[in-house]
């Protein structure tokens, strides 16, 4: 399998454009499920999990077709009928997201076969909210031998649904199933993440009738049937965040574009409160470090518009160098701190108590051999090799796969010294 290797010292000098949102792109893709006619999606992020999710709904009937158009990287999803309502453990194991079919499926086609996708390594990661929802739509489901089965035969109903907790995937599948369903559904306590308020224009450019996506009651009338569209995936504020950080962690200047500051504000809150400077503009962020140390923040981790738990390693690495002791409170995900031993083998000094992480900076990060766990955590690895003394390499970068675009190229175009090691094919020990 493929390592990445970073030599550090270098600052970060330059500009870096900001892909589409893989967390919006991916439930816009299961949209395509929903409609008999072509769904265009531009400024799509190419991505190991875009590519996945394709694989999974071509096997369901959708042909997908990815090309550079004039408006960037584009896919057109068409599904003249649904082929299969079998979305095997296998294509769902790999990546939860893909469990987003089963409402969309049953929708358009009354019935649907999704395996469930279990745990992960961040935490338990239920379903029970997405089955709440379907089930409140008036689908019939069975649990069996490690598969949901749901059924509508005539179609679904609208109704209100009251999440008991706050779950972007549970508000984003009771949307996409609702779309359909005859008469009005009201959500409540839904999550007012940016990729909510990007699925709901896309599903309204599809002819459906959404209204309240971003705050936490979303109103959706139910259409008898969808169009095709063409819709542009939202800016991944992901993405902009991890290279703001590895900015403010490398020093230098590095101008993020083709983003909206607004997704990252409370990171940019904390990255000032650090000692950075974060410029807004127009389409992005400028993000300056001068030499100076940063100090130590604390952050805790909260739905949007709090601080995102998806850039929590992130800033971990960055306060691994800070002058002081941060506090670093996880509250969406029960067992988000892989990253922290890892960290600690370039030389950081941190202690996890259950959800909480305190990180004391040291003067200097040197290199070592690291594993990446998750996504997140491969990429706070990179951050810290960015400044740590000598070669930091990352195995099992298939995670990073799954939601950086040409990371090596983005971030060595401003100086950083990164470099994909390429495996050879043979799972790693
Ligand atoms: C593909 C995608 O968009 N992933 C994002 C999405 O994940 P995802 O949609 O899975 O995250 P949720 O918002 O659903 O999870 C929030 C919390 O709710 C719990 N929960 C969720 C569903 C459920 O049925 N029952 C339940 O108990 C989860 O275990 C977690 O503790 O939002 C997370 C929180 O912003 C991000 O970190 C992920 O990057
Ligand atoms: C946790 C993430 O993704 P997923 O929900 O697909 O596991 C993520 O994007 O950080």
């Amino acid at each position: 399998m493929d390592r990445i290797a970073i030599t550090g010292g270098a600052q970060l000098n330059g500009t870096i454009p900001v892909s589409g949102a893989k967390n919006s792109a991916i439930k816009l893709m299961a949209a395509s499920l929903l409609t008999d006619q072509p769904l265009r999606l531009t400024n799509m992020p190419r991505l190991a999990d875009t590519r996945f999710l394709g694989k999974l709904l071509t096997r369901l009937g959708v042909s997908v077709t990815e090309s550079d158009g004039p408006d960037g990287q584009e896919t057109v999803l068409h599904a003249p009928e649904i082929t299969s309502g079998f979305a095997p453990y296998d294509l769902v194991r790999q990546m939860r997201a893909s469990f987003n079919v089963l409402g969309p499926l049953v929708a358009r086609s009354g019935q649907a076969k999704v395996s469930l996708p279990g745990g992960c390594t961040i935490g338990a990661r239920p379903v029970d909210l997405h089955l709440q929802a379907i089930e409140a739509l008036g689908a019939k489901i069975d649990l069996h031998e490690g598969y949901v089965y749901a059924q509508a035969p005539r179609g679904l109903k609208g109704a209100e649904i009251v999440f008991p907790i706050v779950s972007v995937g549970a508000t984003e599948h009771a949307m996409l199933a609702a779309v359909l369903a005859d008469g009005v559904t009201v959500i409540k306590n839904a999550a007012c993440e940016p990729e909510l308020v990007d699925l709901q224009e896309c599903l309204n450019a599809m002819g459906a009738k959404v209204e309240g996506a971003g705050t936490p009651t979303v109103t959706i009338t139910g259409v008898a049937r969808l169009n095709g569209a063409s819709h542009s995936v939202i800016p991944d504020r992901i993405e902009m965040g991890t290279y703001a950080v590895a900015a403010a962690m490398a020093g230098g200047e590095v101008r993020l574009t083709k983003a909206r500051p607004e997704l990252i504000e409370s990171l940019s809150v904390k990255l000032e409160e650090a000692g950075a400077t974060v410029v807004r503009t127009e389409d992005g962020v400028i993000v300056k470090r001068n030499g100076s140390r940063l100090n130590a923040v604390d952050l805790e981790t909260a739905p949007f518009p709090g601080f995102a738990t998806d850039l929590q390693a992130q800033f971990m690495a960055l306060m691994t160098t800070a002058n002081g002791e941060s506090r670093i409170r996880e509250t969406i995900f029960e067992n988000r701190f892989m990253h922290a031993p890892e960290l600690m083998r370039l030389g950081a000094d941190i202690s996890v108590h259950g959800g909480e992480a305190r990180v004391r900076g040291v003067a200097q990060l040197e290199g070592a051999e690291v594993m990446a766990t998750d996504l997140r955590a491969s990429v706070s690895l990179v951050i810290a090799g960015l400044v740590a003394r000598g070669e930091t390499v990352v195995s099992r970068i298939y995670h990073l796969d799954r939601g950086f675009e040409r990371l090596e190229e983005k971030l060595g175009a401003c100086g950083a010294q990164v470099r994909r090691i390429k495996g050879d094919g043979e799972p790693e020990l």
